[in-house]
């Protein structure tokens, strides 16, 4: 029998009663966020509120204090996730070629080798890379560094993908291009995403949905849909409907910033 022409989008990721504390200081305490498969989730908010907690939890590289954090019913052990770490420079093996810091998640996956080679090729298409990935990490500029680091999350097809501030260390030419390549990626994909950024134009020209974060304790401050065409470009950040999210954005922050609720 055939599925629906239209894949039922339902929540991949749910999280319900998160509680995290350090050193007795609330983080997170009782947590609720549902993400559609498929969708990028951008989290936004002031510093220290928990951003970098929230998706280490969810990508397992952290535990939780208390409550659950699940993708359609699975645990995080049980699902492909890729994570892209801030630091390019300390996130790929300064041993291992860039080629070889991709095949490294594939093969311990286990994939043959007629496999990881294909992945690895289309990967370079996908990416349109014209440097030479038999070079090593201190050979690359931080943009192709970076792109490396994409390129090996995505090499093991995740489910979910955790983008904690990707961009923050590169200049600002080879933000806008990497930007623009993820953007075409993860939307030919599908993959879930959540990308942590301090850089709300960033947040909102990559996101299908914007979470606003308050100061700890953590809640939600505001949850917005962006509803902008794809693919978003420069002349995106101008247009009208940019200009009003972005305003309201600002305006969620300063409250969450200040403790103060926001104006509905
Ligand atoms: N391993 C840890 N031990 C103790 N405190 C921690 C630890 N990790 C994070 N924290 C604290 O928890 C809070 C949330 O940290 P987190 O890095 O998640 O915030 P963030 O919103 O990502 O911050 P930023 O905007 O500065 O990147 C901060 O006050 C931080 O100091």
């Amino acid at each position: 029998m055939e599925g629906p022409a239209i894949a039922p989008r339902e929540a991949a990721m749910s999280i319900r009663g998160l509680r995290k504390a350090f050193g007795g200081q609330p983080v997170y305490s009782g947590f609720d966020l549902d993400v559609r498969r498929g969708d990028i989730l951008a989290i936004f908010g002031p510093n220290g509120c928990g951003k970098s907690t929230l998706i280490n939890m969810a990508a397992g590289l952290l535990p939780v204090d208390g409550g659950t954090i699940l993708y359609d019913g699975r645990d995080v052990r049980d699902v492909r996730v890729g994570y892209v770490f801030q630091n390019y420079r300390e996130a790929l093996f300064p041993w291992m070629r860039a080629a070889d810091n991709i095949r490294y998640p594939m093969r311990r996956m286990g994939l043959p080798k007629r496999e990881i080679e294909a992945r690895v090729e289309r990967l370079k298409a996908e990416f349109r890379v014209r440097f030479d990935l038999a070079r090593y990490p201190y050979e690359l500029s931080g943009g192709q560094q970076q792109l490396v680091s994409v390129m090996r999350a995505l090499a093991v097809e995740p489910e979910v993908l955790f983008l904690d501030e990707p961009f923050s260390a590169l200049d600002f030419e080879t933000t806008l291009d990497l930007r623009a390549l993820l953007q075409d990626v993860l939307k030919r994909l599908g993959v879930t995403t959540l990308l942590v950024s301090h850089d709300l134009e960033e947040s909102i020209a990559l996101a299908d949905r914007l979470l606003m974060l308050t100061r700890r304790p953590t809640t939600v401050a505001d949850d917005l849909a962006v509803p902008l065409a794809w693919p978003r470009t420069s002349a995106t950040l101008s247009e009208l409907d940019f200009v009003a999210l972005k305003r309201r954005c600002l305006a969620v922050f300063e409250a969450a910033v200040a403790g103060r609720p926001v104006a509905a």
